[in-house]
């Protein structure tokens, strides 16, 4: 499943006379024009030369200077007057000062990190904002547009870092190229949601869920990333409404999002799946074997499913450790070497314990687990033989998460750090990460039982 999952996002100036940066461009906002002039820039600028543009190419960038950049000069809020580039991957800029020292020691005062470009896909909006001062230039107003990105964390465990970038200039039609221009590159991006259906969980974690949203949701909307919020009323709220949703009223969603924890997120996935995946149920146990529990389940594991061995392996110390505390009889589970499976040891037999809730007694645990449960571990996205077998309302449904919750265990194995903004910067940015789901059957209760399987999603653990 994809994140989100949760688990996997562009400028030209004009001289200070106010030149238009593409002179082969109107000002008109035709999506066909701006997307046209984008892609110009990575092919060549004829002409350009003549209107009195710079070529410009970046120091030290890391970024793809193979096609040469165009520049112009612009004022940078609490750095000062700047050559600002536009090239295929984003943006540079690099003091215009004559006296580099004097603009490098004002960039040190306010930008700890002096950064000196920012690429396109850590873009996540930009904005048009008018006449107003430019800190950092001591004359008059200026029209203005901010570019809103992010800093990547340090290591994968550090959550990101927003940043912001107020250029100025003199003449607003310079401006509005700029933002055109950059509008017009961001929109080659491929994968970014442009409208969300949001459940917001109001009491879960510390009871923060609400507030959670408020802090993400401008983001969004500075991203002009259109939400439907649906703040939930009670548990299976999100699961009610998804499930007695057509595939036409979703249909329009890029993404469905999930602000709270692992619950929240598991109501969301079964709300969609319970109706939505087709594949026959997993066989049904064949037999009855109440004192020999080595093999009881029929567990089918991915090779590639590193986040289900992981979990399990991690569950299962835990869960030996709580199942046997104070047993006196041999462990029922003991450690035996992989299946051939590529999973870890113990865990077939810790999801048998993790599910039954019943007293350990070996014959009655045995057959909990041989009649009651069939585990059977799904790919959805991970394979495509599995993934056909969901029929979700478009080709590019996502699912997200921003954590809210008390333990936000999904979420680690998505962007690997409990942060609503990095999450929601994720979102945004259209990253995506396939996510093992479970798909956990009950069968009938003894051998005669007439009843149906119920069905459960589970994307962490069950519960
Ligand atoms: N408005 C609501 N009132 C009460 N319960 C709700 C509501 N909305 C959802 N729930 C239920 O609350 C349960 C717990 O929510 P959730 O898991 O999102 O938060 P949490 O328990 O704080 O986080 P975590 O699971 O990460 O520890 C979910 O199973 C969900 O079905």
């Amino acid at each position: 499943m994809s994140m989100i999952l949760a688990p996997k996002l562009f400028l030209r100036i004009g001289a200070g006379a106010g030149i238009s940066l593409l002179p082969t461009t109107s000002s008109s906002s035709s999506r066909r024009g701006r997307l046209a002039s984008c892609r110009r820039l990575s092919s060549g600028f004829e002409g350009l030369s003549q209107l009195g543009f710079i070529l410009f190419q970046p120091r030290d960038s890391t970024m793809d200077t193979s096609a040469p950049a165009l520049s112009s000069t612009l004022f940078l809020d609490r750095v000062g007057e700047v050559v600002l580039s536009l090239n295929p991957t984003g943006l540079s800029w690099n003091p215009a000062s004559i006296d580099p020292e004097e603009t490098f020691c004002c960039q040190m005062m306010f930008h700890s990190e002096a950064e000196t470009e920012i690429r396109f896909s850590d873009v996540y909006a930009v904005e048009l904002t008018g006449l107003g001062l430019i800190n950092g230039h001591n004359s008059t107003e200026m029209y203005r547009f901010v570019v809103h990105g992010f800093q990547r964390g340090k290591n994968s465990a550090s959550p990101s870092v927003l940043s912001t970038y107020t250029f100025g200039h003199r003449d607003s039609h310079t401006c509005q190229e700029l933002f055109d221009q950059i509008n017009a590159c961001m929109k080659l991006q491929v994968g970014r949601p442009k409208n969300l259906l949001v459940f917001v969980h109001p009491q879960c974690g510390k009871g923060n869920g609400r507030k959670t949203w408020e802090v993400v949701a401008p983001l969004f909307s500075r991203a002009k990333v259109t939400t439907k919020v649906t703040v939930t009323q009670r548990a299976g709220h999100a699961y009610d409404i998804l499930k007695s949703s057509t595939d036409r009223e979703l249909r329009s969603f890029d993404g469905i999002i999930a602000v709270g924890g692992d619950g929240l997120f598991n109501e969301v996935l079964n709300g969609l799946l319970s109706s939505r995946h087709k594949a026959p149920y997993p066989p049904a146990p064949t037999r009855l074997n109440t004192t020999d529990i080595k093999d009881p389940l029929q567990l089918h594991v991915y090779e590639d499913s590193k986040n289900v061995r992981n979990s399990l392996t991690s569950h299962s110390d835990i869960f030996v450790e709580t199942a046997l505390k104070g047993e006196d009889r041999e462990p029922l589970l003991s450690a035996s070497e992989s299946h051939g499976l590529g999973i870890s040891k113990y865990n077939v037999y810790l999801d048998i314990y993790f599910f039954s809730s019943q007293p350990v007694n070996r014959n009655h645990f045995a057959q909990v687990c041989l009649w009651h449960f069939v585990i059977f571990i799904i790919a959805l996205s991970n394979s495509a033989d599995q993934s056909t077998a969901v029929s979700f309302p478009n080709d590019w449904l996502r699912l997200g998460i921003i954590p809210a919750g008390s333990t936000d265990a999904i979420v680690i194995s998505t962007t690997g750090v409990r942060d609503p903004i990095t999450s929601a910067l994720h979102i945004i940015l259209g990253k995506k990460i396939s996510l093992d789901v479970a798909q956990v059957v009950r069968w009938k209760t003894t051998p005669s039982s007439i009843d149906t399987p119920s069905v459960r999603y589970a994307a962490s653990f069950a519960g």
